[in-house]
């Protein structure tokens, strides 16, 4: 019996365990420091006066924890997951996997002490100076081998449909973030940009825009695809329709750019470019959001008692949502209205936190149990209170935010009889206020939810032993 196991194969699962867990500490304390800066608005006292804690150095620090590390280690644990089921075969060079988890972990490292410092590219999204941009690249290329390499000795003939969102996923990154984070080194952590002027702004939103497109959304549609149908055991709705809508995605997001610089020194005719491009993504992520929704048809009944798949579904719906409402917002004379308010915060949110959030711990919440060999979470009634604190505390960020922002819009564009502003801006400051407490208290309640998640996977992980899972024998029909 004892050598008889030692020769079956297993799938590789260390690294999808230290991903599974790091994604759920750097969540923890990603959105901690996301309802400290949301205090910060409130209470502006809460800077302390010291540099380190101040709000403009924090800011990066939340947006970089929660993207790169809450967001990156999710996506590693998921698609290292997915490859190999979908694969029927274990990774490519383990001992590259290996380096992208303890490379990555030095990336957020880094950044989580550099950024406080003050040391910044200045560039949304991508402000890790230099030095950290090239370990960044090394680990990314190295995930691309491990992961390209994975499929290129797959036992099945297929490629999933998943496989081919992370795939988009690593590739787009790559790309994105080696091009835009060029620059001319001067001195150990500063840099200069390898573009100047208007070029460089369109240079960054090309990038900051499809880091919500290939990061914020293909990565999560792997997800998706894969989680969705295996927690509902129900296969995908559409297998024509995920490919159709693949292609349409990925070949209209990389126009919308723009958007974000609508206003600007920009050519006006980019920025009519990135409007229409935007209106026309509604189409490919509606297909997305429906070909996951109706996965469950058939099965709807499972919503009822099973709190896993509602983070699953529910997170699809916010999807819909912030998709349809970006494409609005890409509308000038409706951007004219939402730039620089908060209203743009709550698009950001509704997608950050409905979307990439809920669908990251859905699929946390489906990989913790199997990669620890129990047949489930600790306690699934913690997995329903996160659920409600999750989802109470999202719309009460969004409603608050939504508010604030048409407010702060209306209030800056008001003009007395006789031509002057009829607000100061600092009485828009004011009548945000209120806003921004309910914020603070939406922040509290979803990061009450990840606390009480981290609580679970712990005591699951603690109780249960590291696996080691067979890997199948594959049906030669499909081989
Ligand atoms: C069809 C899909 C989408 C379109 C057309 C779209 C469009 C827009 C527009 C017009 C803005 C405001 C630009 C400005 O006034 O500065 C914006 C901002 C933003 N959106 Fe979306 N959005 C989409 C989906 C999403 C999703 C799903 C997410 C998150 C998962 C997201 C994350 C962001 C972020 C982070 C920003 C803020 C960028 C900044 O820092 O200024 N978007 N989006
Ligand atoms: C407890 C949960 C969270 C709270 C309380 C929170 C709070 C905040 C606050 C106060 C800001 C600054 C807004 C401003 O400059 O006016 C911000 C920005 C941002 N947060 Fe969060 N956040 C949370 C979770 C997340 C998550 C999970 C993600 C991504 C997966 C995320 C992504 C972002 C992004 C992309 C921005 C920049 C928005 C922009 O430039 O328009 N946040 N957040
Ligand atoms: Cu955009």
């Amino acid at each position: 019996m004892e050598t008889a196991q030692a020769k079956v194969a297993h799938y590789d699962d260390t690294v999808v365990r230290q991903f599974t867990i790091m994604s759920v500490v750097w969540g923890v304390v990603g959105m901690l420091v996301g309802v400290f800066i949301a205090a910060q608005l409130t209470w502006p006292e809460l800077n302390f006066g010291i540099p380190w804690l101040s709000y403009g150095r924090l800011r990066p620090l939340h947006t970089n924890a929660v993207i790169f590390a809450f967001g990156g280690c999710g996506l590693f644990a998921t698609s290292y997951w997915v490859v190999q089921r979908t694969c029927q075969t274990r990774l490519f060079l383990p001992k590259l996997a290996a380096f992208t988890f303890w490379g990555w972990q030095l990336v957020i490292v880094a950044a989580a002490i550099s950024l406080p410092l003050g040391y910044t590219s200045a560039k949304e999204y991508a402000e890790l100076e230099w030095p950290i941009d090239i370990l960044i690249a090394a680990v990314w290329v190295s995930y691309a081998i491990v992961f390209f390499g994975t499929i290129g000795i797959r036992k099945v003939k297929h490629i999933y449909v998943a496989n081919w969102f992370f795939g988009s996923f690593i590739i787009a990154v790559a790309l994105l973030h080696i091009v835009n984070s060029a620059a001319i080194p001067a001195g150990f952590m500063k840099s200069y940009s390898a573009y100047a002027g208007v070029q460089d702004a369109m240079v960054q939103w090309w990038y900051g825009h499809n880091a919500v497109g290939f990061y914020l959304t293909t990565g999560f549609l792997g997800m998706m695809y894969y989680f969705i149908p295996k927690q509902a055991g129900r296969p995908v709705y559409s297998y024509r329709l995920s490919i159709v809508h693949f292609w349409a995605l990925i070949f209209t997001y990389m126009w919308a750019g723009p958007h974000h610089l609508h206003y600007t020194a920009l050519p006006d005719w980019t920025q009519s470019v990135g409007m229409v491009f935007s209106l026309i993504l509604l189409a490919p992520s509606w297909g997305g959001m429906i070909n996951g929704i109706m996965t469950l048809s058939g099965a709807w009944h499972k919503l009822r008692d099973d709190p896993i798949l509602r983070f699953l579904i529910v997170s699809l719906s916010f999807y819909g949502m912030s998709t349809f409402e970006g494409p609005m917002m890409s509308i000038k004379t409706v951007n004219a209205l939402s730039h620089y308010t908060d209203w743009t915060v709550g698009h950001v949110h509704a997608g950050a936190l409905g979307w990439v959030g809920l669908i990251t711990m859905g699929s946390l919440y489906y990989l913790v149990p199997r990669l620890f060999g129990k047949e489930k979470m600790h306690s699934i009634k913690a997995i329903e209170l996160h659920f409600w604190l999750a989802t109470i505390g999202i719309v009460l960020y969004i409603a608050a935010m939504w508010i604030a922002g048409v407010m702060q819009g209306l209030m800056w564009r008001a003009v007395n009889p006789d031509g002057t502003l009829t607000y100061t801006f600092v009485e828009s400051v004011k009548a945000t206020y209120p806003f921004y407490a309910i914020r603070f208290a939406g922040g509290v309640l979803y990061l009450a939810g990840m606390c009480i998640m981290a609580w679970n996977v712990w005591v699951t992980a603690i109780s249960g032993r590291s696996v080691k899972l067979p890997i199948p024998a594959v049906n030669p029909a499909h081989a």
